[in-house]
């Protein structure tokens, strides 16, 4: 019987053979589905282990934000993660210094952010070469994923690592596509889209679904997805939208020349880890993907405290998570809260729990 790698290569390989056409978007359609569930299996084997965690991986999880370091060994991912943090993790010019998960952490516009550094990886990790699932399983409860990429080494690496986190259910700086999917008892496949589907045809999707055995479901989409896009939507559980910021290191070894190029890649910050180079722009950039929110406190009848903000996580914005990390007894005793900032239209609005907060907004909570 042949191994689940050895299944999925089987299936890529009947795929780049097969020439997309009205005849075969049935089978190709049967393909991809069939490929999304042998991932799976791969990354969540139903002995357990090998997806997630193992031991000297997992770490216990502070701060507000997480960030983990991934790239090929030797780039530069401790040596980031003693600037950046002060911690130590040892670094080396051999291949494979760091073999477990290193914590360090940064205090960055008052929100204390922990960074991890993790072994290096290698092409094929996802299919479960050296230590490479463990490591990505970390990388994929984080928040935000520095891509570290020795820019002495060819720029094809940085293809190599997104194939390995997209073949383990990461999605890189993207949202997830706009399909509403629904599972029905009976009634039949039903498809609508709001505009029209230049990727996919009729065909495909039936070949999905027979492959999941769905028979019911509503089907809309809201975008001109593809059958990519519809995988991940029904794969929704397995899957995680995480931003990426590319760390382009080493660029005390290139010229000026070179730099420029580096330059326009998107997402990217190019970086010295070893000089300590531009590492200002890199935690700008990580901020702004973090996507945070300081809200000050102001007590009755004096100035916001601006030394302390309450630094809210990414999608809990509102006033009530705002209370909830203050302290949860706040909410029994709500009344009102009186905002300030860019979250209202008048200054000093008067809101309620369900309010969205916005960074650097300024509240003040109203006991009945
Ligand atoms: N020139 C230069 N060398 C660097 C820079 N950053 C790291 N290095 C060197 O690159 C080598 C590898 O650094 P590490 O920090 O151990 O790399 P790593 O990615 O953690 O490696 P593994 O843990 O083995 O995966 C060391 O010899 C570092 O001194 C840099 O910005 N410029
Ligand atoms: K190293
Ligand atoms: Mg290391």
């Amino acid at each position: 019987m042949s191994t689940t790698v050895e299944k999925i290569k089987a299936i890529e390989e009947e795929m780049s053979k097969t020439q997309k056409n009205k005849a075969t978007s049935f089978h190709l359609g049967q393909l991809k589905a069939k490929l999304a569930k042998l991932r799976k299996e791969l990354v969540t084997p139903s002995g357990g282990g090998g997806g997630g965690a193992g031991i000297g991986f997992d770490v216990a999880r502070t701060g507000v934000a997480s960030v983990g370091f991934i790239g090929f060994p030797s780039v530069g991912k401790s040596t980031l993660l003693n600037l950046l943090t002060g911690t130590h993790s040892e670094a080396a010019a051999y291949e494979f210094t760091t073999l477990t998960t290193v914590p360090g952490c940064v205090v960055y516009n008052g929100a204390k952010i922990q960074m991890l550094d993790l072994p290096g990886i290698i092409e094929g990790a996802k299919d479960g070469k050296g230590r490479g699932r463990q490591v990505i399983a970390v990388a994929k409860q984080c928040n935000l994923i520095f891509i570290v990429l020795d820019v002495n080494k060819p720029l094809t690496d940085k293809k190599i690592i997104e194939a390995e986190l997209e073949g383990f259910g990461i999605r890189i700086n993207k949202q997830p596509p706009n399909i509403v999917f629904k599972k029905k008892e009976k009634g039949g496949i039903t498809i609508t889209s709001t505009q029209p589907l230049t990727h996919i045809d009729n065909e495909e999707i039936r070949a999905v679904m027979s492959e999941y055995r769905i028979v019911s479901a509503d089907i809309a989409f809201r975008c001109d997805a593809t059958i990519d896009d519809l995988i991940d939507v029904i794969e929704e559980r397995s899957r995680r939208y995480i931003p990426v910021v590319y760390a382009l290191n080493k660029i005390d070894a290139i010229t000026i020349e070179e730099l420029d190029l580096l330059y326009r890649i998107p997402n990217s910050v190019p970086i010295s880890s070893e000089k300590g180079w531009n590492v200002d722009e890199l935690l700008e950039m990580m901020w702004e993907k973090l996507d945070l929110k300081r809200i000050y406190t102001k007590p009755k009848g004096k100035q916001p405290d601006y030394t302390a903000p309450v630094v809210l996580r990414m999608g809990q914005n509102t006033v009530e998570d705002f209370c909830r990390s203050i302290h949860k007894s706040i909410i029994d005793s709500f009344k009102c809260a009186v905002v300030y900032g860019r979250s209202v239209k008048h200054q000093g609005q008067r809101v309620g729990l369900q309010h969205v907060l916005e960074d650097e907004d300024v509240v003040t909570i109203v006991k009945k």
